[in-house]
């Protein structure tokens, strides 16, 4: 078997609550091999984004091991992490510059923890690749290349939020519910977009979804959390087989 990508080792999460401390995580043990497309279940207040942002180390760890890619990262700083990880979250604001345009903001990204310089000559140079990278999205991105990205729709900001994710292959991907603010028809659009990119990339990837048929269909895993513990973890002909029905049992 590949050495693994990400390792979880008894990884507990605390906050205080007062004078006590409440657990948020409790005993998370998960291995990632590379390439696996992981989707991630649970209800509200199971510990998803708990178990994303301990990862990305905006929740330190109260016990446990976190690896990525070979290293040890449970006490790295989270600009070392953000080198190796990237997140595209719910809000499809988050992820990019409002008054910087498309192709602005994919340089950026493109030069991810290097320093850069906005020349214009670094853009023209680029257009044709950024156009190349923005027509897989289908939304029209392509067009809008010298628009800022305030002026695009949740969708185009999202198709955007996602390539600039992943254009330095990260070796870890996050997606933290990023198609609950579209609609379904766009929603299933970043959806087909996610999977192609994921696939063709061989990212290693992790996806929060409570769309249970998202997490049936997409991925080649999919873990629950219950009150901050795994309480499942299906994989290849197990997952294929699940239905909707299966997951249900873990919302009840
Ligand atoms: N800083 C904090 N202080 C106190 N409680 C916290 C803190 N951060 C998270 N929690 C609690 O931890 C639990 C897990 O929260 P988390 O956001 O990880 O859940 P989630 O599974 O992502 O939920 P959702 O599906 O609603 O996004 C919740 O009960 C939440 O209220």
């Amino acid at each position: 078997m590949a050495e693994a990508q990400l390792t979880l080792s008894n990884v507990d999460v605390n906050v205080a609550v007062g004078e006590t401390s409440r657990a948020l995580l409790q005993n998370i043990n998960l291995t990632v091999a590379p390439g696996d497309f992981v989707t991630v279940l649970g209800a509200n207040g199971a510990g998803k984004s708990t178990l994303f942002n301990a990862i990305t180390g905006d929740k330190p760890v109260a016990s446990g091991k976190i690896t990525l890619a070979g290293e040890d990262i449970t006490r790295a700083r989270p600009e070392h992490r953000a080198k190796l990880i990237a997140r595209v979250f719910q809000d499809p604001k988050m992820g990019t510059a409002p008054r910087m345009t498309v192709a602005e903001n994919l340089l950026l990204a493109s030069h991810r923890g290097q320093r850069l310089s906005l020349k214009s000559r670094g853009l023209k140079a680029r257009q044709s690749e950024f156009l190349a990278l923005t027509k897989q999205t289908t939304n029209g991105l392509d067009q809008a290349l010298d628009k800022p990205t305030e002026a695009l729709s949740g969708g185009q900001r999202q198709a955007l939020s996602l390539l600039m994710a992943t254009m330095q292959e990260p070796a870890l991907l996050l997606l933290d519910e990023h198609t609950a603010a579209l609609d379904p028809h766009t929603s299933a659009e970043i959806m087909a977009l996610t999977d192609s990119i994921v696939r063709q990339e061989q990212l290693t990837c992790l996806m929060i979804t409570h769309q249970l048929e998202e997490a049936l269909k997409y991925g080649n895993r999919l873990v629950v959390l219950q009150a901050g513990e795994l309480v499942a973890d299906y994989s290849g002909a197990e997952k294929a087989a699940l239905t909707r029905a299966d997951l249900l049992q873990y919302f009840a």
